[in-house]
């Protein structure tokens, strides 16, 4: 294992502030230290440094879409120069706006990939469906082909093209999805496995499921974009859009430790880490214990040893 990680300290593509500060939190919990006693190599590119934009008006209901889109272009180039190194990515966030960078900048570099999204939520609403204007509720729906007609010229956006179908994408964890993002799900067909499922199928079953579907699609590289509020916000509460009713700590752990072992694990996002969200020194340390462990068992770590 090689692991090449970004740091992207970044909170415009939502509201609360605290965000920006996920990357060094996760670092000081000891990241690098732990990768490196588990026998992975690492190299730390450091944090990107976004220039602040100064002007910056709504379009539309969009909020900062000149400071997202910029943000991602500096970290689409970022990721692909780490994956020409031959690492696995570590994209630490940062709100999940950045997955728009950070798959972009993959595709780019290996041309086909999956995307498994560990989230709450199904980041895909369109410029037009979204209820807030805040980016990291539509990531998706700018890196989909399939959604290209629904989305607008945006200032800055015209680095990027979309490069994920929609057959490449399997979610891991939904229970609060709007109803515009859960009618473009259905219309294209989009794997799912909301907690509904997680519970009806166990993690187990879910993560065999979802390696099928992507084997059946050709073995790609995996793209694993993990937004912490998967997880119950009982372990994680330090967090921007918390969710009652997610996967417990251990179930984050066999999906992680299920995608290190295909070996086709290429890159990872840990976003929306907000240590301001946390009520107590506890809240913010169980949340970022838990981001640093489920990044470990990425890298191979088992709980048996
Ligand atoms: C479900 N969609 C939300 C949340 C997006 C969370 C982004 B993530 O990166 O944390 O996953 C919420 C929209 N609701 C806000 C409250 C009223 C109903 C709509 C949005 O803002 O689009
Ligand atoms: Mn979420
Ligand atoms: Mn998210």
């Amino acid at each position: 294992h090689s692991a090449g990680i970004i740091g992207a300290p970044f909170s415009k593509g939502q509201v609360k502030g605290g965000v920006e500060s996920g990357p060094d939190h996760i670092r000081a919990a000891g990241l690098v230290e732990r990768l490196l006693q588990q026998g992975c190599a690492v190299k730390d590119y450091g944090n990107l440094v976004f220039e602040h934009v100064s002007v910056d008006e709504p379009v539309g209901r969009l909020k900062s879409v000149r400071a997202v889109g910029s943000a991602n272009q500096k970290l689409s180039v970022a990721m692909q120069k780490v994956k020409e190194s031959g690492h696995t990515a570590v994209m630490l966030g940062g709100d999940h706006s950045l997955a728009i960078g950070s798959v972009h900048g993959h595709a780019a570099a290996l041309g086909h990939l999956s995307v498994v999204w560990v989230d709450a939520h199904a980041d895909i609403n369109t410029p037009l469906t979204s209820y807030t204007g805040n980016i990291h509720g539509q990531p998706l729906s700018y890196l989909l082909r399939e959604l290209q007609s629904k989305i607008p010229v945006l200032p800055n956006f015209s680095w990027m093209k979309p490069c994920l179908s929609a057959g490449d994408l399997v979610y891991i964890g939904l229970r609060d999805v709007d109803p515009a993002e859960h009618y473009i799900l259905k219309m294209l067909g989009v794997k799912m496995f909301p907690m509904s499922k997680v519970d009806q199928l166990g993690v187990a079953k879910v993560m065999e499921e979802t390696c099928d579907h992507l084997s059946a699609r050709g073995k790609k590289p995996i793209h694993l974009s993990f937004d912490i509020d998967a997880i119950d916000p009982s372990i994680t509460p330090a967090t921007g859009t918390p969710v009652t009713g997610g996967l417990t700590y251990r179930e984050g752990l066999c999906i992680t430790e299920h995608l290190s072992q295909t070996g086709l694990l290429s890159a990872v996002d840990l976003v929306e880490v907000n240590p301001l969200r946390g009520q107590t020194q506890n809240d913010i340390h169980s949340t970022v214990s838990t981001a640093v462990d489920l990044l470990l068992a990425c890298f191979g770590r088992q709980r048996e040893g």
